[in-house]
């Protein structure tokens, strides 16, 4: 890896934020960076585990949001009753973002401290420009598809309705702002393999 990136200190590691509008390709730009050597920090899933019963922001979420978005059998998050909340309405959402995010970021630091020295850590973040995250990062990698792809993945790929899919979207940092904050931009509006091979690339320019 160039030096140019490697931090200065004890923990010399790469940080490398990822992110990109809902279905654009992330996961399996993660995945792939995984299969290089990467180290990859998944922020949905950090955030989901955080959602489990008994975990903390499954309890600030109940007491803010009420029973109506807990499954009374399980006790699980009704995930779907909380997504047309918050989808739906501003207030509802930031005070959901307010709730989640601080908690997801100190898990990443965690994990970026408890990283060994010398990785590079690719922090898989879908808002990590919403939330200002890019600028903590050595690089920040932003993967683009066209808007009608990417509702035509959620709708027939994951059975997302229309109308969901696309509030979403809304909900999200636009194109233009995502790349203002981008190092680098990989096009996923062809096939996964076009996409894979940009990785790649990119992966072999850090090693030179
Ligand atoms: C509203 C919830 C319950 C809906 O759950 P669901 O299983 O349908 O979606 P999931 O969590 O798998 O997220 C899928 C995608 O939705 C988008 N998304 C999720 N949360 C948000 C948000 N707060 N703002 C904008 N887009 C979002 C992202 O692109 C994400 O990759 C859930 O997304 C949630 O709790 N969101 C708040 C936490 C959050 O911001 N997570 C994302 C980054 S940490
Ligand atoms: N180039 C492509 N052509 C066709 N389908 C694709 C392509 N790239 C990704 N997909 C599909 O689109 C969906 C979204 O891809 P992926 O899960 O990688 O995106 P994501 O950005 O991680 O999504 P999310 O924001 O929901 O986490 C998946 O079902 C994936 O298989």
């Amino acid at each position: 890896m160039s030096d140019r990136n490697i931090k200065a200190g004890d923990h010399s590691v790469m940080t490398v934020g990822l992110t990109g509008g809902i279905a654009s390709g992330k996961s399996t730009v993660s995945r792939r960076l995984g299969e290089l050597g990467a180290v990859v920090i998944d922020a949905d899933a950090i955030a989901r585990n955080l959602q489990q019963p008994g975990e903390r922001g499954h309890s600030a979420i109940r007491e803010h949001f009420g029973d109506a978005v807990i499954d009374p059998t399980t006790g699980e998050l009704l995930r779907q009753e909380l997504a047309n909340i918050v989808f739906n309405d501003q207030v509802q959402l930031e005070a959901l973002n307010g709730i989640i995010h601080p908690m997801v970021r100190e898990e990443t630091a965690r994990l970026i401290e408890a990283a060994a020295p010398g990785s590079v850590i690719v922090y898989d973040m879908p808002l990590l420009v919403e939330t200002g995250q890019h600028s903590d990062m050595d690089q920040v990698l932003v993967v683009e598809a066209p808007v009608e792809e990417r509702v035509r993945r959620m709708v027939t790929d994951r059975g997302m309705a229309d109308d969901d899919a696309r509030r979403r979207i809304a909900a999200q940092a636009t194109d233009e702002q995502r790349r203002a904050a981008a190092t680098t931009v990989f096009d996923n509006s062809g096939r996964v393999q076009d996409l894979v091979r940009q990785v790649d690339e990119w992966w072999r320019l850090q090693g030179s």
